[in-house]
């Protein structure tokens, strides 16, 4: 499978960061590199951010408002996002389910209206440290699929997983790769559940401290199909 390098900007960058993009891109059509790249940024700068990518790289959304318009005053919309020129959005990161207080049900009420907007949807899941440390980590990334990936869109080939264990977000501690290969075999097991053969085409990314002196060999463990990067995706 064609590997896929996110990265997720969260709430960081002015304009004057677009030169990143600018500079991402330039490298990657060069270089034809063998990996598809999207970088998911604010929804303010998510515009010009598609103008200088210019489909060199992929421009994502970092999250959507359910509905497709209406008194919601902040929010942004699935259809809005692709009007932007977004391809990609991301739904149900950590992020919003700590501070947004986002259940599964809200994450899969978010993923079919990117769905019809023509945006894929990169839907995060992960343990706690709390609930790895009482043996529950599989089971848990086992409900989230269930509850935050729908059925219909697993089969549709319009989603991928981010797999980010809380604990190695920002932190600069990944996992060892038996834990990574352990959780993404369990997230294949699902997907296969849910969507029959085509569960085996869903992208399955690691997230969670990838910097360049690692990503290599994130990316040779079984069933890891890309990364989501946070911090190290703000520098080209
Ligand atoms: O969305 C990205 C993840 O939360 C990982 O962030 P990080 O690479 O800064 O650890």
């Amino acid at each position: 499978m064609r590997p896929l390098i996110a990265g997720n900007w969260k709430m960081h960058g002015m304009a004057a960061q677009l030169r990143e993009i600018e500079a991402m891109s330039k490298t990657v059509h060069a270089a034809r590199t063998a990996a598809d790249v999207l970088i998911c940024v604010p929804a303010a700068l998510l515009s010009r951010a598609a103008s200088i990518a210019a489909g060199r790289i992929g421009i994502g959304g970092e999250d959507c408002h359910a509905q497709a318009s209406g008194a919601y005053t902040g929010d942004c919309s699935a259809d809005m996002l692709k009007d932007a020129g977004a391809t990609t959005m991301n739904a149900g990161h950590s992020d919003r389910r700590k501070y947004h207080g986002e259940t599964d049900a809200m994450v899969a009420a978010k993923a079919e209206p990117a769905r019809r907007a023509g945006l894929t949807t990169i839907i995060c899941i992960g343990e706690t440290q709390a609930q790895r440390d009482g043996g529950n980590a599989l089971a848990v990334c086992g409900q989230q699929i269930a509850g935050s990936v729908p059925t219909d869109l697993a089969r549709s080939g319009t989603i991928a997983i981010a797999y980010e264990p809380l604990s190695a977000i920002g932190s600069g501690h990944v996992p060892a790769p038996g834990q990574i290969i352990e959780v993404h075999r369990k997230i294949r097991e699902c997907l296969l559940e849910r969507a029959g053969a085509a569960g085996a085409d869903i992208r399955i990314l690691y997230g969670g401290s990838v910097w360049s002196d690692n990503v290599h060999d994130i990316l040779g463990l079984a069933d890891v199909d890309g990364v989501l990067i946070g911090g190290a995706s703000l520098l080209a």
